[in-house]
């Protein structure tokens, strides 16, 4: 299968000095087109800093990350972001959005930097997605006039608008409720039949029970992995039983 992310020996450092640590000490990973991976693990383990380093939005202190056959040490800064805003998609926890701006606007906007497409061709697939998504009556609204779940829906579809080989999601299901952050793990369940990869850093094991494949870390390392078949709501259970064993397992 072909990869979509290799990250070898990855090592991310803060800190100056005798105060200097490895928050990711030596992390290898790789990721395949069209994969759902799940990342686990205890506060501070180095989550959300793999996700950044094996998208590009921070640079490594060794090791390499190799993005759709690119190592990202070899690219600048203005191809990096090229790359970011072309191939990758993101979601976070609470979508970063502008408030002057309605929701139709913040989903295209990342878009209309892309000079290669017209408008008409922005708006017509922003509001196809909106539609998929269920916030299609929810265009000129406010971002401060719709719920939680929808703002998310927005985000997803701003993320989907470039059509990203692989979205990432830090814990994008982590502001909503359980039955809102069901409807939206639906939605990547989608996208991802459809073949883009997803990677999310999720503390939830109803989330990370929904994808193919957990990485567990702890102290910047993945310590284990688990692999489950392609999700069916029909084996949920059976699912997160094997998540809480593993984790059990591994003491997490
Ligand atoms: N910019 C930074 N400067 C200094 N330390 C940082 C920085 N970013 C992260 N860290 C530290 O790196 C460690 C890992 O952080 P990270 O956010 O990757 O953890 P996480 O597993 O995603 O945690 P959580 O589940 O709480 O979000 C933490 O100890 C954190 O304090």
């Amino acid at each position: 299968m072909k990869k979509i992310i290799l990250g070898d020996r990855i090592v991310k450092s803060f800190g100056e000095g005798d105060e200097q640590r490895n928050v990711l000490d030596e992390v290898s990973v790789e990721i395949n087109e069209g994969e759902f991976v799940a990342v686990m693990g205890p506060s501070g383990s180095g989550k959300s800093t793999l996700m950044f380093a094996l998208s590009g939005m921070d640079r490594v202190n060794g090791g390499k990350v190799v993005f759709n056959g690119k190592d990202l040490s070899e690219v600048g800064e203005n191809e990096l972001s090229d790359l970011r805003r072309t191939k990758m998609g993101f979601v976070f926890q609470q979508p970063t959005m502008l408030k002057n701006l309605n929701i139709l606007d913040n989903i295209i906007l990342p878009s209309m930097r892309d000079n290669r497409k017209n408008v008409a061709t922005i708006l017509e697939e922003a509001g196809a997605l909106m539609k998929r998504v269920g916030i299609a009556e929810l265009e000129k609204r406010d971002i401060t006039q719709v719920s939680g779940g929808q703002l998310q829906r927005a985000g997803i579809c701003r993320a989907l608008l470039n059509k990203p080989k692989i979205i990432f999601g830090d814990e994008p299901t982590g502001a909503l409720n359980s039955q809102t952050s069901q409807e939206i793990m639906d939605i990547f369940s989608e996208i991802n039949a459809e073949g883009t990869a997803i990677m999310l850093v999720t503390h939830d094991v109803k989330v990370a029970a929904r994808t193919e494949r957990i990485l567990f870390m702890r102290d910047g390392k993945i310590v284990s992995e688990l692999k489950l078949p392609k999700f069916n709501e029909i084996d949920m259970e059976g699912r997160i039983e094997k998540v809480m064993v593993k984790m059990r397992g591994i003491g997490i």
